[in-house]
Formats: C-alpha cells, structure tokens, sequence
C-alpha cells in the first residue's frame, strides 16, 4: 500500500502540490486525471522520488520512503514509465528488457513482452535503445521493459502519448493483464476517456489538490456532466 501524507511541493514561489492526502491500494487500478498544469505529473515525480517533496510523508507498505532515492525506490518495487522515455546508447532493446526483469531471461521471453506491446520482436530485439528510435518505439519498449519487472506500484506518465499507431485496445489489454497477472498496482495519469474506464479508482487533481476522488462510477459522470458542449476528456484512438 502506498501512502501520501499531506504532500506539498513548490517551485519558483509557485505552490504546485497543496497538502496531498492518497492512499492507493494493493493491486488497485488508479487513474489520475484532471486539467493541464493541474499538478498530475509532479505529484508521480514525488511518488518516483525524482522530486522531493517540501513537506508531507510517502510510506510504501508502511515504511517511510520519502527520503529515499530513486535506485532506492526501485528496489522496493516503484517503477516509473516516463511521458518521454529514456534513451540508452549502447544497450540493445533485449539488455533493457533483461535487465528489467532482473534475471538473465531467454530471447523468446524477451520477445514476448515486444509482441504484447505489438512491436514485431525480430525487428526490434537486438536494436539499440538511441535516438534511431521513434517516440511511440520507445514508449512500447518502455512499457515491455516495465512489464518485466512486474513491480508492486507502476506509474504511467500519459502511456497513451505518440503510439497513435498502435491500436489503443492493445494498450487497454496490457494494462488489464499487468494488473491482472502481477496483481500490481498500476497509477495512470491520463486524459483518455478508455483508460479512465477501466479504473478501480479515479483521482481528479486540479490547482494542486485533490479536487475528486472515487470509483469511475462516481467520479465520471461528473466529470463528463460539468458542460456537455464541450468535452474535456478524450475518446480514445480508433
Ligand atoms: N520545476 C518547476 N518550476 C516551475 N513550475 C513548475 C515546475 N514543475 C512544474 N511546474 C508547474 O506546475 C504545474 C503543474 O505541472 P505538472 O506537470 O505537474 O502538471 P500536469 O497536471 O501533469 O499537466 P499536464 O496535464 O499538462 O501534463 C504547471 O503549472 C507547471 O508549469
């Protein structure tokens, strides 16, 4: 279990996070969502330890881990898919993936986890993860690198941004199986409307706090009702 504890972060004399209070359960599929600038991505840069906060206390499990460092946090089972993910120079698409999964797993294992992403494994496996590689490749490695290591919290930041090409069912269907399989707990920060769907739990986060939160079934259709004209979330890829 993951424990937020009156989480507060500034920068530039601009409060970004006001006096967060969350707890995300055990195997539970979270959806954080809400308004540009809302605070979605800096709240999951606190959670991942890339920032620290000003005041407030993260306890994963109960134990407090808001000093710890990123390495720290990933050996205790936090992962963080970036909205731009990482290039490495030098490292196949298959060292990642081995890596990831922390044992020394076979090529057709390997392979696998590219063709749940729907990357055509032959193509990709023994490619460099550098700059040769378009946005929506990497974010699909991405996702095969973070499903082999089937940690205990795994924090999406927007998966669904450039892999417009990839039907976005497929994506739907990886999640649910992660979720599924691993009996993980998955935090999407996303403003797709299919994504928020499948939420066990849904985190609306505007001007810094928690403005809502509740299953999908309370929180949707207020969200969607607040002006039928103009639709703020949207519909996914087709
Ligand atoms: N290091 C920083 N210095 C100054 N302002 C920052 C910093 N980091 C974030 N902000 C501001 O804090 C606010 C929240 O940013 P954040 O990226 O967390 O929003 P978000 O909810 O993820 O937005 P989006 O939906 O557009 O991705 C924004 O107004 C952003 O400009």
């Amino acid at each position: 279990m993951l424990e937020l504890k009156n989480i507060s972060f500034s920068a530039d004399g601009k409060q970004i996070l006001k006096n967060i209070n969350l707890v995300i359960d055990d195997a539970k599929f979270v959806v954080i969502t809400g308004p540009n600038g809302g605070g979605k991505s800096t709240l999951a840069k606190v959670i991942a330890g890339i920032i620290t906060p000003d005041s407030g206390q993260i306890l994963l499990d109960g134990q407090d881990i808001t000093d710890w460092s990123i390495t720290d946090r990933a050996r205790a089972g936090v992962s963080f898919a970036f909205q731009q993910p990482v290039r490495f120079k030098g490292v196949t698409v298959k060292d990642l993936i081995t890596l990831a999964s922390g044992k020394d797993i076979s090529t057709a294992a390997a392979c696998d986890y590219l063709a749940q992403v729907g990357l055509c494994a032959k193509d990709y496996i023994d490619r460099e993860v550098n700059a040769s590689l378009s946005g929506g490749e990497l974010k699909r490695i991405e996702i095969a690198t973070v499903m082999a290591r089937k940690t205990k919290l795994t924090l999406f930041d927007e998966p669904e941004a450039g892999i417009d090409l990839w039907s976005f069912k497929n994506l739907i269907d990886v999640f649910e199986k992660m979720h599924d399989e691993i009996q993980a707990s998955i935090m999407i920060i996303s403003h797709q409307e299919r994504i928020l769907n499948i939420a066990d739990q849904v985190v609306v986060i505007s001007n810094g706090e928690i403005a809502q939160i509740g299953t999908k079934e309370e929180v949707l259709p207020g969200l969607f009702g607040i002006d039928p004209g103009c639709r703020y979330f949207q519909g996914g890829n087709e």
